[in-house]
Order: C-alpha cells, then sequence, then structure tokens
C-alpha cells in the first residue's frame, strides 16, 4: 500500500478552510459558532500585539480543535509506516486519513485527519417541539470536542422525561459575566429544561451545540449516581479519532509544536538532559527517543501524582534513561552551605565567570512587574488575599493549581496515577552548571490551547504573575546549564507577555545568553516591539532581527495548531564571555 506524506501547511490548510464554507450553512441556534469572550483589557493588549483583525482570527481558531490528530511514533518500538498499517486497521470504520509527515526532523509524526465543523440535524422543525436536550459544563464541552464522550459530572442540565437510549442534542454553558463584575455559570445542577426561552441559559447557548447522542440512563440517572457514562456521542461538530488504548507504548497522542520544542533541543546521545516541567512527561519521552535512550534525562515536576505518570509512561514506551523526581522548579538549583565540602560534585561551583552570584538573586525587572502588578491589584480589587510580597505569589499561583487539581480528583476519582505504586522520590536540587540543556517548558495561562470556550478568567494581573513565575524558574535553568550547554523554553500560550518579553528579559538580563537557530522551523516569526500598559509598564518584546530565531505558532495559520511559543539559547563559555567583555 503506498502512503501519502503530507505537506504540511498545503494539506491542512486548504483541508480547514473547506470545512469553514460548511458553517455559512447552519441554522442560527442549533449550530456550533462560539465567540470567546475576553476581560477587556486583555483584548485590547492582544488587539495591539496582534491588530485587530488578526487576534479576531485567532480567538476565532481557539474555539475549535485542529483539524488533524498528532501522533508521535515510538521510534525505538516500531516504525511510522508500521504505525500507519496499524492505525488503518484499527480506525478503518473512521474512514480516517492516515498520513506520514514530510517536514526534515519530523518524520517520526503521523497524522490522522479528522473533519468538521459539520451541521448536525437535530430533527428540529421550525414549527415543531424543540429537540430534547443535556446541557454540559465547559470543561466537559472542551472535552466532548476533542472527541470524549459526555460523563455523568459534566452534565448540569437535561430535558423532563429523557428515557435511556433516547436521542439528545447536547449544548454547553459557558460562564457569563455576573452583576459583580466577574463570571459565572448560576444554573443549579438538576435543572430541568423545557425547551423555551424562560429556560436558564437558553439564549446564551444559541450557537453552542456540540453535536448529539443517545442517553446512557434517565434524566433521573444522570443525577442521582456520581459517575459513568451519560451521553455516547454519535453525532459530533467535530469528529477526531479515539486513540484510547490504541497501540500503547508505540505512539503517543501529542501536539505538533511539542514535538518540535523536543527536536529543537537537539538531545544527543550520552547527554544528561533536565526537563524542569515534565508532567505528564510528553517531551520527556520525546527527548529520550532522540537520545535512543542513551544518557540520562532528569524529569521533575512538583506535582507527586504526575511524577508517578513519567515514570507509568516511560514504562510503557520502555524507556529506561528517565530519572522522574518531586522538585519544585523554583528551588531546582541546590544550595551550599559555607561548610559544605567544595570537592562534593552534587553542589560544585558555578561555571560562569561570576555571572551568577547565588540562587536568590532578584531581577530589577521581575521587580518591577510585581510592585506594578501589585499596586493594580491593591488599587483596583479588594483582594483580601491578594499580598503583597513574592513568597505570595507563588503560593496563590500554587493554591489556583491544586483546587483545580482537588476538583479534577472529585470528579474523575483516584485517577490512574494512584494506581501505579511506582516510588516517588524526591530531589533537593542539582548542582549548578551540571546539565548539558535543559527544557523549560513552563507552566503558563495556556491561552493557545485548543479547543476553549472561555478565557474571561485571565486578566492582565494574572497574566504578569504567570510572566513572573517564568522568569524565576528561567533563572533557575541558567545556572543549571553548563557553558556551551543549551536551554529551551517553551509555552502554549498566544500572550508575548509570557513568550518574547521571557526572551528579552533572557537577553538582557545574561550577557552570555544569545538565541540560537531551530531545527526544524516551521513556526512563524516572534513579535518585535514593545506595549506601554496604561499603568505605566512597558513589556519588551524582541528586537529586530531576533524575530526568525524563535518560533510562535499562531492557532489560525494552515498548520492548525495550538498557539505555542519557543525559544531556543545557547549559554556562552567562560572565554567567550572573557573575550566579549575585553572587546
Ligand atoms: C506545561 S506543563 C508541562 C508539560 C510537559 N513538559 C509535557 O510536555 O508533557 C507544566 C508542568 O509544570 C508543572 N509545574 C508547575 N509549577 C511547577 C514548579 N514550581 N516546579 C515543578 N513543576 C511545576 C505542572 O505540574 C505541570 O505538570
Amino acid at each position: 500500500m503506498k502512503k501519502k506524506a503530507w505537506g504540511l501547511s498545503k494539506t491542512i490548510g486548504s483541508f480547514f478552510t473547506n470545512q469553514h464554507k460548511l458553517m455559512e450553512d447552519f441554522p442560527e441556534r442549533y449550530s456550533y459558532n462560539p465567540t470567546l469572550r475576553w476581560n477587556a483589557e486583555l483584548e485590547s493588549y492582544f488587539s495591539n500585539a496582534y491588530g485587530p483583525q488578526n487576534f479576531s482570527r485567532i480567538s476565532k481558531a481557539l474555539t475549535r480543535p485542529s483539524c488533524y490528530s498528532c501522533i508521535r511514533v515510538n521510534t525505538l518500538k516500531t516504525t511510522p509506516d508500521a504505525v500507519i498499517d496499524k492505525l488503518t486497521a484499527v480506525l478503518k470504520e473512521n474512514r480516517a486519513d492516515i498520513s506520514k509527515c514530510e517536514v526534515a526532523g519530523l518524520d517520526n509524526v503521523v497524522f490522522v485527519r479528522g473533519s468538521g465543523p459539520h451541521a448536525i440535524n437535530y430533527g428540529y422543525a421550525a414549527d415543531g417541539k424543540p429537540p430534547k436536550e443535556v446541557l454540559v459544563s465547559r470543561k466537559c464541552a472542551e472535552a466532548v470536542l476533542r472527541g470524549a464522550q459526555v460523563y455523568v459530572p459534566g452534565v448540569l442540565a437535561c430535558s423532563a422525561h429523557v428515557e435511556k437510549g433516547e436521542l439528545v442534542a447536547v449544548s454547553v454553558s459557558v460562564e457569563q459575566p455576573g452583576v459583580d463584575g466577574g463570571w459565572g455559570v448560576g444554573i443549579t445542577r438538576g435543572t430541568v429544561l423545557q425547551g423555551s426561552e424562560t429556560d436558564p441559559y437558553h439564549l446564551e447557548r444559541s450557537g453552542l451545540y456540540i453535536g448529539q447522542g443517545r442517553a446512557m440512563m434517565s434524566r433521573s440517572g444522570m443525577f442521582r449516581v456520581t459517575e459513568g457514562l451519560a451521553v455516547d456521542m454519535s453525532d459530533r461538530v467535530f469528529h477526531l479519532p479515539s486513540f484510547r488504548d490504541v497501540l500503547e507504548g508505540e505512539i503517543f497522542l501529542q501536539n505538533l509544536p511539542s514535538i518540535v520544542a523536543a527536536r529543537a533541543l537537539d538531545p544527543q546521545k550520552g547527554e544528561r538532559i533536565l526537563d524542569m516541567c515534565a508532567a505528564p512527561g510528553g517531551k520527556t519521552t520525546a527527548i529520550a527517543i532522540l537520545m535512543k535512550d542513551e544518557g540520562e534525562i532528569v524529569a521533575v515536576d512538583r506535582s507527586h501524582n504526575k511524577v508517578q505518570g513519567i515514570h507509568k509512561l516511560a514504562a510503557e514506551m520502555g524507556l529506561s534513561c528517565i530519572t522522574p523526581y518531586k522538585l519544585d522548579a523554583l528551588k531546582a538549583v541546590c544550595v551550599r552551605n559555607e561548610s559544605e565540602d567544595l570537592s562534593d560534585p552534587s553542589c560544585a561551583k558555578d561555571n560562569h565567570g561570576g555571572h551568577i552570584q547565588d540562587s536568590n538573586f532578584m531581577k530589577s525587572e521581575v521587580e518591577k512587574i510585581e510592585s506594578i502588578t501589585f499596586e493594580r491589584l491593591n488599587a483596583e480589587k479588594d483582594f483580601k488575599k491578594a499580598v503583597s510580597n513574592e513568597k505570595a505569589i507563588e503560593s496563590s499561583y500554587i493554591s489556583k493549581a491544586d483546587i483545580r487539581k482537588e476538583m479534577r480528583r472529585k470528579r474523575n476519582g483516584p485517577g490512574r496515577n494512584q494506581c501505579l505504586g511506582g516510588k516517588v522520590e524526591k530531589s533537593k536540587g542539582f548542582a549548578p552548571s551540571s546539565f548539558d540543556r535543559v527544557l523549560l517548558d513552563a507552566p503558563c495561562s495556556a491561552l493557545g490551547l485548543r479547543p476553549r470556550l472561555f478565557t474571561g478568567e485571565e486578566t492582565i494581573e494574572s497574566l504578569r504573575k504567570h510572566a513572573i513565575y517564568q522568569r524565576r524558574m528561567f533563572d533557575q535553568a541558567v545556572q543549571l546549564v553548563r557553558p556551551g550547554g543549551v536551554i529551551v523554553y517553551s509555552t502554549c500560550t498566544i500572550n508575548p507577555g509570557e513568550n518574547e518579553a521571557l526572551v528579552r528579559y533572557a537577553l538582557d538580563t545574561y550577557k552570555f545568553l544569545s538565541l540560537a537557530p531551530q531545527h526544524p522551523r516551521i513556526g512563524g516569526p516572534g513579535l518585535v516591539g514593545r506595549f506601554e500598559f496604561p499603568d505605566g509598564y512597558t513589556e519588551e518584546w524582541l528586537r529586530p532581527g531576533e524575530e526568525e530565531l524563535v518560533q510562535r505558532f499562531d492557532p489560525s495559520s494552515p498548520l492548525d495548531t495550538i498557539g505555542f511559543f519557543i525559544a531556543k539559547f545557547v549559554v556562552g563559555s567562560n572565554e567567550a564571555d572573557l573575550q566579549n567583555s575585553s572587546s
């Protein structure tokens, strides 16, 4: 059988454009045509950065999933051709179109084409009764758009008298502005939908129908039990094949820019690599395979359960060069007491010619953002818990993530990581200059992830907190990499404050760093310039000449990826630094 190889932008791009045309004929109410609502200040910041039209295209693209699934093949176990054969057999009934990526350096990537948006016949006649329906939470809907089913915890409301086996339309309730200036869903779980205009969220869910399916339990069952399949989706706005339990260990479903980020690091056999924010381990395992499982990858994450997940993934993929640790990456540099033996290799001296003095050094740029951010917080909001010292930034950040984690745990039960039993080692940190390469795939605002139906919770302040956090992590990365080594920094956000502004901070703060070309390079250029905020803070981005050295993945571009950013830095050696400073 001859297998097709896709040219990236050409094939994916034309496919996506054709699908847009289908949308024009959708009846208004029972269609999928969402508009993202942004915080007003953020909208103006992004409109300025991208231009209003580009930003509106990006915003629209974020509401849809990519029109294809991207698979990274574990080339230590199998080949892309063998995977294509197996997937063709497994996914046959989906008539999926499966193909190899033909970009040099991405020959381990296989695409499986999906389709959409599709017009769905919900059985509604203008003069007839509205269809029976199930209203789901936004998070549930975002998962369904990616190919998941509707599970009980995601169901918010349902029509009266729905019985098991009945066909139901599935719509989503997206957060709406509240009277207090915040956002909320304001719907009681278990509400009976009448199909009339007096229903809660009746108007608001117009244009927010994501498909239909068979109820797997009656209406009363959906609100009586706490888990289980509520609706089996038979007709979806977007068709993307499910890879659950398919070719485990041989393939890994991963966004294309993430695969590119691991490649850009250019790991070599036998090297010692640090992956600073590693869970769930997508890029860690990609790096291990590129190193042919020879060398050492130290994969750290601050979450115990997620570190167990890395253990499990590495075992599933048959990789032994990965050592996972639980560690706060903000404390990744091992702090040495004066009394300690300086010959101890685990805590050796730094090798950066004195550029890096100690792990507590604060950068003036970070302090500037902090002070403006907190002035605003104090002036504009009565944030009792918004504290004015740097420790609190971290703890408030952490607690938000922990709250989300706890909610997920409650919804989904203990999760697969809990039953692994793998021992999670804690690390006390690593000696300065002890890694050849460092990947900092930083926690971020995730404003590039797709599909996304709501962004209103992010504000200028919250984005600045992300930026502060990332700069502190970067400070650690710089200390851990050896002279002549490499740092790759990546995020999955479209926010220049977490991308280009981090690069500016890095280059201005650490004169021995420089941007390096990346291979492969399929993303677009970075943003050059600056932005002056109304509160007086100026955010500096790239300078002319630097834009082609980073990769910015625009979700509205023909590549149809998530929004993503990659910068690669090389660390000057002592000799080079000395020469530079004397010339
Ligand atoms: C963008 S995800 C990383 C994805 C991962 N690199 C991959 O490709 O699979 C960010 C990760 O950072 C972790 N994280 C957040 N703050 C951290 C910290 N202070 N120290 C270590 N890990 C942290 C989160 O638990 C999360 O798993």
